[in-house]
């Protein structure tokens, strides 16, 4: 299941989402029943839903909806998938990008599944380093290819609105299986996706 528009949304999920956000905002000090208040509770429930609605998707299932055999086993990069979650400590926005590099086993995959998998696992409560774990394994295990690398650079709104303040902090996280554990494999791809021509 995925929301295109908002007649999708569960009613019965929307309500009770609704009726939380309209006691928050009335407990921050505004009034709910404001005129330019009155649908907020609804769009933020629905918004919350959005962002989270990789808790009701498969990656796998979308992986193996389009593995080819081919016997192409050179690196296969995708990089700048642009990404967007929310960190489970304070529910706020972390953003930035994903680069994903396999090298095929017998089997390629439909290069549109692998940001689809992206944003499986970023729509949901996550922390920069499980979410390049998930994509990573997820890819590993479906695919079985030679080796998978996964590098995410991101911003935490939690640490620019509030806390520690911090505008221009990017953190990188990565994670590296089969031929991408061999240095040599590793750097290509840490190369080809800091060039303008990877
Ligand atoms: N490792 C990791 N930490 C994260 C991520 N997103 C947010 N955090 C951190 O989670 C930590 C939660 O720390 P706490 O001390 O419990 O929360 P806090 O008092 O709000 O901390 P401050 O943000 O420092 O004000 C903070 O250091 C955040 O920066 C993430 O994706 N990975
Ligand atoms: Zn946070």
């Amino acid at each position: 299941m995925s929301y295109h528009n908002f007649e999708e949304y569960n009613i019965k999920v929307t309500d009770k989402i609704r009726n939380q956000y309209s006691n928050i905002i009335n407990e921050v000090g505004e009034d709910a029943a404001r005129e330019g208040l009155v649908k907020t509770p609804e769009r933020a429930a629905k918004a919350m839903q959005f962002l989270t609605q990789g808790y009701q998707q498969d990656a796998a299932e979308i992986l193996k909806g389009a593995m080819f055999k081919e016997n192409y086993s050179e690196m296969v990069i995708v990089k700048n998938i642009e990404l967007y979650s929310l960190c489970e400590h304070h529910m706020l926005p972390f953003f930035g990008k994903a680069h994903i590099a396999y090298i095929p086993n017998g089997h390629i995959v439909g290069l549109s599944k692998l940001p689809r998998v992206v944003d499986v696992f970023a729509r949901r409560l996550q922390v920069q380093e499980r979410l390049t774990h998930n994509i990573l394994e997820c890819i590993n295990n479906t695919l079985k290819p030679q080796g998978v690398a996964v590098v995410i650079e991101a911003s935490h709104m939690c640490m620019m609105m509030r806390g520690v303040q911090k505008q221009n902090s990017v953190t990188t996280t990565s994670g590296f299986r089969g031929q991408f554990e061999k240095i040599e494999t590793r750097n290509e791809f840490l190369k080809l996706i800091s060039s303008d021509l990877g």
